[in-house]
């Protein structure tokens, strides 16, 4: 079992002494979130952030707006932190309620701001092996694959789930060119969703030396299904009511108990990923922090 929450505290190591170098340069890395309204999981994921942040040897804020906030004024609003010095990562968090395009959200912040790496510019130059801000969960699934010692290059993926901001970039990230600007993974990748008939899915994960799941579904992904030995990395956020306690439980896409027994790594839910991709926007704050102009 590979503990997330274990290598988030390696990568809190190296972005706090990075951190505690560019307050040295007066330059304190400060990270800005906007959450539009109530959102129960937004606003524990925030603090999470916000918590990592103050952790780390940074600065936060959080800005908050009703979930009548037009659209015209969130984009004035990110206009406004995006020509603030003082800050150097801004991200909105997602979801946004119905009457917004969250693209156009996402594109009005700054590329170089972008510690979510949801700008356009930022997706394109992820899909051209370019250097850029990578969406932290893509990134916290390629940092634990790394960390744990999982080969990729030759090997057989399967994504599960095709969503744009998990899915697509974690794919991008493993098929691609490790011998590039940024390096990619190499492995031979193949993507399984809703339109995936359960037997072609069952073939492919048959097949799959590394399995991700990010599709949203819980108990997705049963031992039976996967070869043994393989790695398999839990995206899924699902909250089930447990029906002896009556409590909610965070749970992800994979049968854990089963699957444990059979695979050779496995990233649970919570723990897994989670602390990971918290730890990722902080590496891309630091990175923004950086690259951010001094004059
Ligand atoms: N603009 C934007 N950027 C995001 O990065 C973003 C977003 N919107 N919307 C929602 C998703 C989801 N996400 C998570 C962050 C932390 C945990 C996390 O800390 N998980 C803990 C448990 C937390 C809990 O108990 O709910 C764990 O897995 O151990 C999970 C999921 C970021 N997202
Ligand atoms: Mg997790």
């Amino acid at each position: 079992v590979v503990s997330g929450r274990e290598l988030a505290r390696q990568i809190h190591k190296e972005v706090q002494s990075d951190t505690a170098k560019l307050v040295a340069q007066g330059n304190r890395p400060h990270l800005s979130v906007i959450l539009v309204g109530d959102d129960h999981a937004s606003h524990t994921y925030m603090r999470n952030k916000a918590r990592a942040a103050s952790l780390l040897g940074m600065s936060s804020s959080t800005i908050f707006r009703p979930s009548s906030v037009s659209q015209e004024e969130m984009l004035e609003l990110i206009d406004k932190f995006n020509r603030d010095r003082s800050i150097s990562g801004l991200l909105v968090q997602l979801p946004l309620p119905e009457h917004f395009s969250e693209r156009a959200i996402c594109n009005a912040v700054a590329p170089e701001k972008d510690v979510d790496g949801f700008h356009i510019v930022n997706i394109g130059k992820l899909c051209l092996d370019q250097r850029c801000m990578v969406p932290a969960t893509a990134a916290a699934v390629w940092e634990i694959i790394r960390r744990t010692g999982i080969e990729t290059v030759g090997k057989n993926v399967l994504v599960v789930g095709h969503s744009k901001n998990v899915g697509m970039p974690i794919a991008m990230l493993l098929h691609s060119d490790r011998n590039h600007e940024r390096p990619g993974g190499d492995a031979t990748v193949v993507m399984a969703h809703r339109c995936t008939p359960l037997p072609r899915l069952k073939e492919l994960a048959s097949l799959a030396d590394i399995v991700i799941a990010a599709a949203g579904v819980p108990h997705l992904i049963t031992a039976d299904i996967l070869k043994e030995g393989a790695a398999v990395i839990d995206v899924g956020i699902n909250r089930l009511q447990d029906p002896v306690t009556g409590k909610l439980r965070l749970v992800g896409d994979v049968d854990f108990e089963a699957v444990k027994e059979k695979a050779g790594f496995i990233s649970p839910v919570p723990g897994g990923v989670g602390p990971m991709a918290v730890a990722m926007v902080m590496k891309n704050t630091v990175t923004a922090a950086k690259n951010a102009p001094t004059y």
